[in-house]
């Protein structure tokens, strides 16, 4: 499978990248099918944020056109795009003037079970706690520790994710998704202002949900009031929505709502 830096193929970069050095850097997921990306305007709009935010200059009009040309060579797969703020010294502070990289990889879609998506999956409730930090918070940035903590939780095929709150116990999201509720034919997801990734697929979803009149509420979620919901389901932009059927002592049904997201996020992704 192909893979580019700076718009050019190439398996290996310089050991003075920041993104090495310090997880300097933003990363996007990006589904690729029919030789393009679904949700390419999402994850542009999202890397600009976090662009905007670190302070990094990167040409979006270039990216764009890298990812639609990678993306037409690539077919059908995941395009994992990272952009780095490029080579420095050693030493935090961000060099005055950097050249961001562009590095793009290419795979195939995980082979997730059918079942997941159908049936719907157990989730783990992972003892590694999200931190605070609201100037990063929303960001899909470099520095995944936490995850990789929560994804060493668990293993073999009981789980197909993991149940993710902060240090005050709020719930925020999954490992590798964002989280949904639905109370009395709404929906409520948790508020990402201190920590969590706002994902493309949930922000999709909230656009969807508004457009058909479904009220939609983006607040804190206590763990009590997870185990009261009607349905949960979590969404990213490679597997759409996955039904959640536990977590710990709680068990839900795959409801009507879930299923009805479920279609418009295979739409979303062209599947
Ligand atoms: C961890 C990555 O991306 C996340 C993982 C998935 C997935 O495995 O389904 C999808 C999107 C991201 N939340 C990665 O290395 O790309
Ligand atoms: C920690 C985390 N939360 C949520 C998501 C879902 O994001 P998206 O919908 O952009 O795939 C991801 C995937 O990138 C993630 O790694």
């Amino acid at each position: 499978m192909p893979s580019w830096v700076d718009g050019h193929p190439a398996e290996s970069l310089s050991i003075k990248d920041r993104g090495l050095a310090y997880g300097d850097g933003l990363f996007e997921t990006i589904a690729v099918r029919a030789g393009r990306p679904p949700l390419l305007e999402y994850h542009l709009a999202r890397l600009a944020e976090g662009c905007r935010r670190l302070g990094i200059a990167l040409d979006l009009a270039l990216m764009r056109t890298e990812l639609l040309a990678f993306s037409a060579g690539l077919g059908e797969g995941v395009a994992k795009l990272m952009i780095t703020r490029g080579e420095g010294l050693r030493g935090y502070a961000p060099p005055p003037v950097a050249l961001p990289r562009r590095i793009l990889q290419s795979s195939a879609f995980p082979a997730y079970p059918e079942a997941n998506a159908e049936q719907g999956v157990r989730l783990f409730p992972c003892a590694t706690r999200l931190a605070e930090q609201p100037l990063l918070a929303g960001l899909k940035h470099l520095n995944r520790l936490e995850q990789v903590l929560a994804r060493a939780e668990w293993q073999g095929g009981e789980f197909a994710e993991g149940l993710m709150r902060d240090q005050s116990g709020r719930v925020i999201e999954a490992v590798f998704s964002n989280l949904f509720l639905v109370r009395d034919g709404g929906l409520v997801t948790p508020d990402l202002s201190r920590c969590g990734v706002a994902g493309v697929m949930r922000a999709a979803l909230l656009g969807s949900a508004r457009a058909q009149g479904i009220e939609v509420d983006v607040r804190d979620v206590s763990y009590g009031e997870l185990l009261q919901a009607d349905e949960v389901f979590l969404c990213n932009s490679l597997f759409g929505i996955w039904p959640v059927r536990s977590v710990t002592e709680q068990n839900w049904p795959v409801g009507p709502l879930t299923r009805k997201l479920q279609a418009i996020a295979r739409d979303l992704l062209d599947i």
